[in-house]
């Protein structure tokens, strides 16, 4: 298995990430339990910072807080000079309660409500990024009524077929985000912005996620600044802004190759310079939005084995107190993870196993076919790698609760997210009085 981050084996045999033996923190808080460990993820944001924003000026990192947001996890990216993409009404919420620059956030969304729309206003987001013409009237009619101009920039889908996951891939032409470039939507919709209430800044991308082929970035810079000569040509309008979306992909198991983000910065940097040159464009302010590659592999999910059900000649099962719940993402993109047994990280692997989890579904599972030593009940199991859309798309299916967060830092573990409990499961349910009452009437009657 690949260490990530500050991650290491210590003197007792046991995984510590960020200083903190993760057999002490499931002592202490519990498992399953997200832990991030604050060193790496800073240093990605730093990474990212150095890449674009202090080599080539003209350049900002937003981070993608789909990936994973909370209010600490806002502080550190404004810390790190970060701007912030937010996708929906709650991740704009978390972000002011964290008091995040609000002129540093990005407003996303393939439908936005009138309701969002107006709390994206009422707070002076930095930009919109207007998806469709229906978005457009909306923002206008708000703006209008209010006398604002917001400042925009439009979602175009490039026609760009990156190499991932059909289902995280967003740059073909069937994709139900943005405005479709090929067949001149993109171009009619730049033309009615001019005749809106709001100020056109620039455009905006995103190919797809876990992406390692850079080619596909220079293709969507190829394909967006051609775009750009047109908007100029046609309608006299200057881009400010390119923002190029995120996607840089991560390591999760074998074959996971990702290029260094200085690689990537240069080739994107110097791909818009030679474009714009090219068409002699000044060259706008270029912007990228990585999500996975700052959050995933700062995050890893410990948990504790349970039962274990051996079908000898066909597969070994091992249970964990987790599953699809805490990580989706095996059971809906086939996604492979790494394990390692974080309380005996020093032993010899000695069997292939299958890591399920404890939802009511055959789909339930985590890892298939990997590599641990021995295990007996009780044994921890750590998946790094998990901290991007983990925490972020966990649900309670079966009514399991969601787990808690630690940040992990110089041997310092401090809480960043609750575990859920119990009465947080029933927290929102309502018994209608009518029913209150037939069961005070069952329990009368049976005396
Ligand atoms: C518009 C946009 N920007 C950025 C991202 C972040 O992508 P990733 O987490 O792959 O870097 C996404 C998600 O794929 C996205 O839809
Ligand atoms: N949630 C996806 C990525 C989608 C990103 C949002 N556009 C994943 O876990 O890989």
């Amino acid at each position: 298995m690949k260490f990530h981050g500050t991650m290491k084996i210590n003197d007792l045999g046991h995984l510590e990430v960020g200083g903190c033996d993760t057999v002490d923190l499931a002592k202490r808080y519990g498992t399953p339990l997200y832990i991030f460990d604050e060193t790496k993820m800073r240093a990605t944001c730093r990474e990212y910072y150095n890449a674009f924003t202090e080599k080539y000026h003209n350049a900002q990192v937003l981070y993608a807080s789909k990936a994973f947001l909370t209010t600490a996890v806002c502080r550190i990216i404004e810390e790190e000079g970060l701007g912030l993409d937010v996708v929906s009404g709650g991740e704009l919420y978390t972000a002011l309660k964290a008091g995040f620059p609000m002129d540093r956030v990005y407003f996303h969304g393939n439908n936005k409500t009138p309701e969002e729309l107006r709390m994206a206003l009422d707070n002076e987001v930095g930009r919109i990024v207007v998806d469709n013409f229906y978005e457009l009237e909306i923002l206008d009619a708000l703006a209008r009524e209010r006398h604002c101009v917001p400042e925009v920039l439009l979602r175009i889908t490039p026609g760009v077929e990156a190499h991932t996951h059909d289902y995280i891939r967003t740059g073909q032409i069937d994709s139900k985000f943005g405005f479709t470039l090929p067949n001149g939507q993109a171009l009619e919709a730049v033309k009615a912005v001019k005749e809106k209430h709001v100020s056109f800044r620039g455009v905006h991308c995103h190919i797809g996620s876990q992406i390692f082929e850079m080619e596909s970035y220079v293709h969507a810079v190829d394909v967006m600044v051609q775009f750009v000569a047109d908007i100029k040509r046609e309608t006299g309008l200057a881009v400010e802004e390119l923002n190029l979306g995120g996607g840089f992909g991560i390591y999760y198991s074998d074959g996971d190759q990702p290029a260094a983000v200085e690689e990537y910065a240069d080739m994107v940097m110097a791909r818009v310079k030679e474009k714009t040159e090219e068409f002699e464009l000044l060259s706008p302010r270029v912007l990228v939005e990585p999500g996975r590659s700052i959050a995933g592999p700062a995050g890893s999910t410990l948990y504790t084995i349970g039962s274990v059900k051996e079908i000898p000649g066909v597969r070994k099962y091992v249970a964990v107190d987790g599953g699809m719940t805490d990580n989706i993402r095996p059971a809906l993109y086939q996604a492979k993870y790494e394990v390692i047994l974080a309380n005996k990280a020093d032993r010899e692997l000695e069997q292939t196993v299958s890591i399920t989890g404890k939802c009511c579904e055959s789909g339930d599972m985590l890892a298939w076919d990997v590599e641990l030593p021995q295990t007996e009940a009780g044994d921890l199991m750590l998946m790094p790698c998990t901290g991007a859309y983990g925490y972020s798309m966990a649900n309670n299916y079966n009514r399991l609760t969601k787990p808690g967060a630690v940040l992990v830092k110089d041997g310092q573990a401090e809480l960043i997210i609750k575990a859920e409990t119990y009465q947080d499961l029933i927290r929102n349910d309502v018994m209608p009085e009518r029913l209150a009452k037939k069961k005070e009437v069952c329990l009368q009657s049976i005396g």
